[in-house]
């Protein structure tokens, strides 16, 4: 028998109400509806749109922060939407949330090392404090940071410095699947570009599947296997990288291959 995908959605939908101004009439804003895709182990998957078109809605309905209207998620074959969080606990080791901004999911207060060690012990990957403080300085070595930046703390790092603590916290738990969310956005590019080829030496070491929310298409077209591309909550592109430019049937995703072009092409601005 063939394994299930790691990660499956059918119909996924998600309506949120909306109230115009501090007394106005309600109305349903659709952010995703009736979706379905399925990543495979290993697989990076690159999920695209325009601003609004439902990217981190999905993501965070792929990580239980937010719980669908309608439809299934499954992971590893088994039902993971409407879950209790006492259900979600063992899946919040293997699927793992990573966000833009590296400093609000970090606490300022609290040394880095302690931070990739906590969810460690709590969900039961490290047994004792020296197995995860261990642990630990091998997962920052493994992330390009030195053994010592455990002992320091958030805002001592820099942008990138701190995406790479984020990496490391997650795969602290061993996650298997990490939903990336504009995960390098915020840094420059050059820095971006080295995270990026961390992401994808770490698939190669530890065999991880990624999920890339972005709205870059040239990012997306460099780092990720597959493109899905949402417009308006509904997903109208499913694509390997190599081919979008020349299979891209839907308008939604002319008009970001257009856009892209012009990007590439315009000319550099006065300094
Ligand atoms: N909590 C919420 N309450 C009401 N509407 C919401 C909520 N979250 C998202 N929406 C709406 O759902 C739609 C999809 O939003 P979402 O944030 O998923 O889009 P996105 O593609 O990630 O956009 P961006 O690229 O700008 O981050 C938008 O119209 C948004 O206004």
């Amino acid at each position: 028998m063939a394994a299930s995908p790691l990660l499956q959605v059918r119909g996924l939908t998600r309506r949120y109400g909306v109230r115009t101004g501090l007394f106005g009439p309600w109305h349903e804003v659709v952010a995703v509806e009736g979706v379905d895709f399925a990543i495979e182990r290993g697989e990076i998957v690159g999920i695209i749109g325009a601003s609004g078109s439902g990217k981190s809605t999905i993501g965070r309905l792929l990580t239980g922060l937010d719980q669908p209207d309608g439809g299934q998620i499954l992971f590893d074959g088994a039902r993971i939407d409407g879950l209790s969080d006492q259900a979600r606990r063992p899946l919040r080791r293997r699927l793992q949330l990573v966000l833009q901004d590296a400093s609000s999911a970090l606490n300022p207060r609290r040394r880095v090392g302690v931070q990739i060690a906590t969810p460690m012990l709590r969900l039961g990957v490290a047994t004792s404090r020296e197995e995860a403080h261990e642990r630990t300085a091998e997962l920052l070595r493994l992330v390009g940071l030195d053994a010592d930046a455990a002992e320091r703390y958030p805002h001592e790092f820099s942008g990138g410095q701190r995406q790479r603590i984020n990496i490391a916290r997650s795969l602290g738990v061993e996650a298997e699947c990490l939903i990336l969310d504009e995960p390098t956005s915020a840094l420059d590019v050059s820095v971006q570009a080295q995270i990026l080829a961390l992401l994808l030496e770490l698939r190669q070491q530890l065999g991880l599947t990624y999920v890339f929310i972005s709205h870059n298409l040239a990012v997306v077209q460099s780092f990720c296997d597959r493109i899905l591309v949402l417009d308006k909550g509904r997903l109208v592109e499913d694509l390997p990288s190599r081919t979008i430019t020349r299979q891209a049937s839907a308008p939604a995703t002319r008009r970001l291959l257009e856009a892209n072009l012009f990007l590439s092409r315009a000319p550099a601005a006065e300094p």
